[in-house]
Order: structure tokens, then sequence, then C-alpha cells
């Protein structure tokens, strides 16, 4: 269904978690949400009765006026609440039964069930989150480590907005200074009002755009393929990176033959590990299949270290890891006398623990790159690609006469419009809250 249709519906769903806990929410929305609880919660004061922020005690009661349980109702008035609209909030004693026996209440009074995030939705149908802060909402529910957290508040307090709104006014400053001098050609526009503003967004947008992989690492995790030649030191570096013992490690090339994952926080980044059969050529069929897999798992991996043996003659891979993003070259057993060397590697040892410091940070140095921490990231891939097709117009702009540029720019506020939300296909509304879970 289409994200613009049935505002005029009350909403509701279970906001808590499923299964028990100390306290569980059942939250309604919409123009019949005051009536909802006046028929389900008795109080000292009635719901629609109540002035908007104020909670009442009282007791949630069945179809037969039967007690389900004793709690607080929420009561909000539109347009000041999360949603814009009414709202109300019931909170109860956190059991699934409970919950349950209160939604199926609230529905038989009226309210439809709510859809994957359709309580933000409404909060950005009614202008009160735009699509970055909306993005922001379901990255902050998802949030399991501190890096995705820091983003997703950022977002949510408006900055990421802000960032893309000042480059739009540098470019619609710049679109005004070119109608002036297609309407006035003989009075001419400065420099300052024209070049300059333009440089200036690009300039800006160039960097928000190379916050892009920093945004999405940080917001959904990062995956790291170990890939070598067998005996390379993976598992062993695997091991110490997760601190346990998570993967067999034998002296005999070819210990390891099935992939294994193992999940570690670097950098408040969740990051998975895993760790690969060592890449050689075999008759063993078992083995052959997982140096198959090896390969795949690197061409889907956010990074890959490439791990050589620095204590033993040097030997190519033997595959081609070039179709694989990044590659951080490593040069492990740093601790035996070494065969090679290779500024380009980074020398290792599991054994002396000498060179891990130095790995975490190329690690984290390449999932986030120099993405400012307090600035605010473009985290989805829908905010990257609009990001991406402004700068183009923009940089489109800047080598084309007057009379042409202008369309650039306007196509570059487009698509500046299109990332937050403010010109936007319905399709692509729908597309992000789909992505949510129901009752946020
Ligand atoms: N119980 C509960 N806790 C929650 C939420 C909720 O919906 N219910 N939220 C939902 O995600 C978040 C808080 N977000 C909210 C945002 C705005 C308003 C609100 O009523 N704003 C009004 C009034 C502000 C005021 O009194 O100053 C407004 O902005 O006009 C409420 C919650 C997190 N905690
Ligand atoms: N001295 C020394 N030995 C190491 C180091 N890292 C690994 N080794 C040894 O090298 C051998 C192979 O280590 P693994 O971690 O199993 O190597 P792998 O790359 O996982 O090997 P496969 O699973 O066979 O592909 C083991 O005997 C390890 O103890 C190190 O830093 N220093
Ligand atoms: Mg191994």
């Amino acid at each position: 269904m289409s994200s613009r249709t049935g505002l005029s519906d009350t909403i509701a769903a279970i906001a808590t978690a499923p299964g028990s806990a100390g306290v569980g929410i059942v939250r309604v929305s919409g123009p019949q949400a005051l009536a909802v609880a006046d028929g389900l919660f008795r109080g000292r004061r009635v719901p629609s009765r109540t002035p908007g922020g104020r909670f009442v005690f009282g007791h949630f009661v069945d179809h037969a006026g039967e007690v389900l349980d004793e709690g607080l109702c929420l009561v909000f008035r539109g347009p000041r609440s999360f949603t814009g609209e009414d709202v109300a909030e019931f909170q109860t004693h956190g059991s699934p039964a409970v919950l349950a026996g209160v939604l199926s209440r609230a529905l038989a009074l009226g309210a439809r069930p709510a859809r994957p995030g359709e309580f933000t939705l409404r909060a950005y149908l009614h202008g009160r989150l735009d699509l970055t802060q909306a993005e922001a909402v379901l990255n902050l529910v998802e949030a399991q480590t501190d890096a995705a957290r820091r983003q997703a508040s950022l977002g949510l307090s408006g900055a990421l907005r802000e960032r893309v709104g000042g480059v739009a006014r540098r470019v619609t400053r710049t679109l005004a200074a070119l109608q002036a001098l297609l309407d006035y050609p003989e009075e001419g526009v400065p420099e300052e009002d024209r070049a300059q503003p333009l440089a200036q967004a690009e300039r800006e947008l160039q960097d928000l755009v190379l916050t892009a992989h920093a945004g999405q690492v940080a917001t959904r995790g990062a995956r790291l393929a170990l890939i070598g030649r067998p005996n390379a030191g993976k598992s062993s570096l695997l091991n110490a990176l997760v601190g346990y013992e998570r993967s067999i490690v034998t002296p005999l090339p070819g210990t390891t033959r099935d992939y294994l994952e193992a999940g570690l926080e670097l950098a408040g980044v969740p990051v998975t590990l895993v760790d690969t059969a060592g890449i050689r050529e075999t008759g063993d069929q078992i083995e052959a299949a997982g140096v198959q897999q090896a390969l795949t798992l690197a061409g889907a991996a956010d990074l890959v270290l490439a791990l050589e043996d620095g204590s033993a003659p040097r030997e190519a891979l033997g595959a081609d890891l070039a179709g694989a993003g990044r590659v951080l070259r490593v040069r492990t057993k740093a601790d035996l006398p070494p065969a090679w060397t290779d500024p380009g590697a980074l020398d290792v040892s599991t054994v002396t623990g000498q060179g891990l410091p130095e790995l975490r940070e190329a690690v984290r140095a390449a999932l986030l790159g120099d993405a400012a921490r307090g600035e605010a990231w473009l985290t989805t891939e829908r905010q990257a690609d609009a990001a991406r097709r402004a700068l183009a117009h923009i940089q489109a702009a800047q080598t084309l006469p007057d009379d042409l540029a202008g369309y650039e720019l306007e196509e570059a506020l487009r698509a500046l419009a299109e990332l937050t939300g403010q010109d936007v296909q319905e399709d692509v509304v729908d597309a992000v809250f789909r992505n949510f879970c129901v009752g946020k």
C-alpha cells in the first residue's frame, strides 16, 4: 500500500520488543486515538478530557469490563506528539499476554494494526521529521554499538539535514545569480555570488560523499575476510583479535576448510571476522570447495586482510583479489627471522602480539577513513546515491556556459531535496519505511 494513504486511520501497535519485560507499551495514533483510550482505560481522568503531555494512572479493561492490567495512559494531543497526531500510549506490565490483550482491545475499538515504520512515517508526512531524520530513527532503534548510536543521534537531531541544507543554499544562491545574469546581462554578477558559492558547495558535498562508506559501516557493521595461503596464520590472527580460541590452529597446512565467523567490536564498529580455507591447488574435493568459498567471501567482504607468512619464502597467492574491495596486506609471524620484507605490509605476530594495535588502527582507518567523528555522515545507500548525483550535477554546471549551467543546478537541487525527502517519489519513501519494525 502507498505511504500517503490512510492518514485518517487510527493505528495501533505494541511499541516494545517481543517477550517479557518490566514494562511494555502499546501505542495508538490518529484521530480516534483518544476515543480508543476512553474505551479501554479506566482511571481518575478520562483520556479524551486529559490535557496533552499528561499521564493518568488506572486500569486497562476488556470488552466485558474485566481488568487486564493496571498501568498508565499517556496522552499527547496533535500536533504536539511524536507523530504529530493525537496519540495515546498504554504503559502496562511487560507481559506478552497483557500487551496482546490491550492491543486487541484497541483494534476492536476502531484502530487498525500499524504497518512497519508507520508511526515514524506519519511523523515524516506531518513534517515533524525529514527523511534523513526518519532514517536516523531506524538506525537508532537498530544501533548495537557506540559509533552506530552516535551517528543515529546526530541524524535525528537534524545535523545531516543541516549539512545538506547548507549545500542547497549555496546552489540556490548561484542559481539566483545566473538568473540575474540572464535577465540583466549588462550588469554582470560578482564572483562571490556565482563561482565561489558553487565551488564551496562542491567541496562540502565532496566531503559529505566521502562519509558514505564510514556511515554505512558504522550503522550496519563490516565484514572482514582473512585470506591467504595455507599456514599463513589466518586462524591464529582471528583468535588473537577476538581474544579466545575460536578457530582450530595446527602446524598442518590445510587446517581450516569450512569458513567460520566471529564477532568483535572495533572502534565502535561491529565487525564480523571471517576465517577461510588457505588458498592452494588441491586434489582434495572438500578443501577445493573451501578454497572456492574463500574467494567468494573475499569478494563480498568490506575489507580483506591478505596474510602472508613472513618467515617463509614469499609465494604468490595464486588467486586474484582484484575483485575484492579494500585489501590490507599483513606479513605474519614477525617474531621469526624474516624471509622477506615489504613496506606495504603490516608486520604482525600473534605469538608476541607485535603489530596487533597497528593492525586494529589500520582496520579502523580503512573502515571509517577520516570521516570526522562529531559530524553527521551519510548512513544509507539511498542518501549516498542522491548526494553523488547532486555532486555530479554541480560539477557539470561548473563546466557549462551560464545558460546551460542553470539546468544542472536545478537538477542538483532536486537530488538534494530527494536526499532530505522534500521532493521524493512515493516508492522511495515506501522503501525506507519498509525496513522498520512494526511499532516504530
Ligand atoms: N513512551 C515513549 N517514549 C519514547 C517515544 C515515544 O513515542 N513514547 N519516542 C518515539 O519515538 C521517542 C521520543 N520521541 C518523541 C518525540 C516527540 C514527542 C512529543 O510529544 N513532542 C511534542 C511535545 C514536546 C514538548 O512537550 O516539549 C512536540 O514536539 O511538540 C514525544 C516523543 C523515544 N521515547
Ligand atoms: N611463530 C609464529 N607462529 C605462528 C604465528 N601465527 C601462526 N603461527 C603458526 O603457524 C601455523 C599455522 O597457523 P594457522 O593460524 O593455523 O594458519 P592458517 O592460515 O589458519 O592455516 P590454514 O587453516 O591451514 O589455511 C601454526 O603452527 C601456528 O602456530 C606467529 O605469529 N608466529
Ligand atoms: Mg586456518
